[in-house]
């Protein structure tokens, strides 16, 4: 049994059942490669592609033009009729971008039965509300068991098969999510493969949070990458960005120790030091003076997220300095040399937050605003 992620236990001792039809809703390049991961660990897998076009494409040639470089087995049935995708299906993978999760749940929710799980694979926060994608479920879709999908996992990679890990969480039942027939368990079991490994968590707020504010971050990274500030600022940045992390996380419920797991530091690693993503790259962009380029179509979720992780953290009281900067130069055109500037300038401040917190007592000189140059 799992006690507030204090112990851990080997799901294979349980051996759950996986689910036998896995129905991927959302055909970008992630809902393709997780149908692909989820045909290889021999699901019966169907894929729902929005895009009449993408559709069109795939049935001409077999690649979808969110994923160009991979082939789509004839096995996977794609189609554009949420319906047709859906009939039969035991586990719903939803796989379309944060501030669209909403409408795609409530018509999903129309067309599965009772008591079939959700695995939510956005990583956002919406706009209008603050929810997490797991509050618009239980909004749209009330009842419904649920899991989060999240971690370092570029969808290329994944579709290429090369190793790749990730989280699967979700609240823990009265036996734990390790229980066999605990959703978590089986959702687990249904992706595992050679190359693609599943780990469990009961922190599903730790792990949003983690997957939504690494976007914005990936940004921020782009941005000295692009200016060519070297690498000591990109290392205090994901040191920096992941105490942020944390303390919205922490702040919503989650536990800190979640953000060094897959979720936030892997996530945070992998999303923050490659131009393979593309809010990295949009960052880089930026950073240089160009105009950000990106795929027809595709999604940089940080650009949304930037202002929605910072209106949820300004509404519970929760610095974020680095979220903060990203969102004055991507909605508000404040100059990047600007925003670093901000950022290096700020008062100084103790590192950890319990010595933060002490520090502004037993050490006055830390938590006043001076005139070095330090990280905010
Ligand atoms: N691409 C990747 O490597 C990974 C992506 N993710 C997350 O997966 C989510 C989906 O991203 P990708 O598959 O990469 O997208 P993508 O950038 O490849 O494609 C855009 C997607 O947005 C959908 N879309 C556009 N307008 C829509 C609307 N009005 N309603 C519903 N869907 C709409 C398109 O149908 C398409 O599926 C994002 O939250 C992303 O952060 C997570 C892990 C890896
Ligand atoms: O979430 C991702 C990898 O884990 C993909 O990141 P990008 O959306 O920035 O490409």
């Amino acid at each position: 049994m799992l006690h507030n992620g204090s112990a851990t236990r080997d799901i294979a001792f349980h051996e759950p059942a996986p689910y036998r039809r896995v129905a991927v809703i959302g055909g970008g390049a992630w809902g393709t490669a997780l149908a692909l991961a989820a045909q290889r660990a021999g699901r019966r897998t169907s894929l729902w592609v929005r895009e009449a076009e993408a559709i069109a494409q795939i049935a001409r040639t077999g690649r979808n033009p969110f994923l160009p470089d991979h082939a789509i087995p004839p096995a996977i049935a794609t189609t554009a009729d949420l319906a047709a995708a859906l009939r039969g299906a035991e586990l719903a993978v939803l796989v379309v971008p944060s501030q669209h999760l909403r409408g795609i749940a409530s018509r999903v929710e129309r067309l599965l039965p009772d008591g079939v799980p959700v695995v939510l694979c956005a990583k956002g926060i919406e706009a209008d509300s603050g929810a997490l994608m797991t509050q618009v479920i239980a909004e749209e879709m009330p009842g419904r068991p649920q899991a989060v999908l999240s971690g370092p996992s570029f969808a290329a990679e994944v579709a290429e098969d090369q190793p790749t890990a990730v989280t699967i969480a979700a609240e823990p039942g009265p036996d734990g999510i390790f229980a066999e027939g605990h959703h978590a368990a089986r959702i687990a079991v249904s992706f595992a493969s050679r190359h693609f490994r599943p780990y469990l968590s009961d922190d599903p707020v730790g792990v949003e949070v983690s997957g939504a504010v690494k976007n914005v971050l990936a940004i921020a990274s782009g941005v000295i990458d692009g200016r060519g500030l070297g690498a000591n600022p990109r290392a205090a940045l994901l040191a920096r960005g992941l105490a942020e992390i944390s303390r919205l996380a922490t702040a919503l419920g989650g536990r800190p120790e979640t953000v060094l797991g897959l979720s936030g530091a892997g996530d945070v690693m992998l999303t923050c030091s490659s131009p393979q993503s593309r809010n990295f790259s949009f960052g880089q962009a930026l950073g240089a003076g160009r105009a950000p380029r990106t795929a027809q179509g595709a999604v940089v979720e940080g650009v949304a997220n930037a202002r929605s992780v910072l209106a949820l953290a300004q509404r519970l009281g929760v610095a974020m300095p680095i979220c903060e900067a990203v969102d004055r130069v991507v909605h508000h055109g404040l100059p990047v040399e600007r925003a670093i500037a901000a950022l290096l300038t700020g008062p100084l401040r103790a590192e950890p937050r319990n010595l933060e917190h002490r520090a502004s007592i037993a050490h006055p000189a830390l938590a006043t605003p001076r005139r070095e140059r330090v990280f905010a």
